[in-house]
């Protein structure tokens, strides 16, 4: 009988199990590696190293393999972005709440990946992250200011985070495994 429920469970596991892939895109020092490691280990710290081109992390979060592409934020890196996009489960945009000026910069990025044909329906989840700071922009004002009521191709949803003080990631991995099964 154990063996038969260990086989059972084992068949269970191989016959749920999810995949799915993302992309995390945005400006530099918007915190996407830092998110990576707040999903992955929970761990955070302050001296990062920005991102030259990408970076390729595979993350298992119950049955879900989470294999996450993360991209560099800086200019010269943008155009790499569609690329490493295309057949993605989710975009993630992550944009630094904290840094006011940044923003509209962060908006017509975005809003041109998004005119790539490659790239339509793919669902969008942005997130306003560094919240832990008194200068950060509200979850409404980030929505307001990066324009995301504009977007009606695909499905939008937007978080306010903290990779240093661990909020909202909880809501940012259920969401993605909520994702994982319309994966491509
Ligand atoms: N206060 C605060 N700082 C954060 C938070 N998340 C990340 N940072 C800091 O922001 C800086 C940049 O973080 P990274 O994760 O390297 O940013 P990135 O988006 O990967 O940058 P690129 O790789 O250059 O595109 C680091 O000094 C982090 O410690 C946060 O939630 N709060
Ligand atoms: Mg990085």
């Amino acid at each position: 009988m154990g063996l038969w429920d260990s086989l059972l469970n084992w068949l269970r596991s191989l016959f749920f199990k999810q995949e799915m892939e993302l992309s995390l895109v945005g400006l530099q020092n918007a915190g996407k590696t830092s998110l990576v490691n707040a999903i992955a280990t929970g761990g955070y710290s302050e001296d990062m190293i920005p991102t030259v081109g990408f970076n390729m992390r595979k993350v298992v979060k119950g049955n879900v393999t989470i294999k996450l592409w993360d991209l560099g934020g800086q200019r010269r890196f943008r155009t790499m972005w569609e690329r490493y996009c295309r057949g993605v489960s989710a975009i993630v945009y992550v944009v630094d709440a904290a840094d006011r000026d940044s923003v509209p910069i962060s908006r017509s990025e975005l809003h041109d990946l998004l005119t790539k044909p490659s790239l339509s329906g793919i669902p969008l989840l942005v997130l306003g992250n560094k919240i832990d700071k008194s200068e950060a922009l509200s979850k409404q004002a980030l929505v307001d200011q990066l324009d995301l009521k504009s977007i009606t191709d695909r499905e939008v949803c937007c978080y306010v985070i903290s990779c240093k003080d661990s909020i909202n990631i909880d809501s940012v991995i259920d969401w993605l495994i909520k994702h994982s099964r319309t994966a491509s």
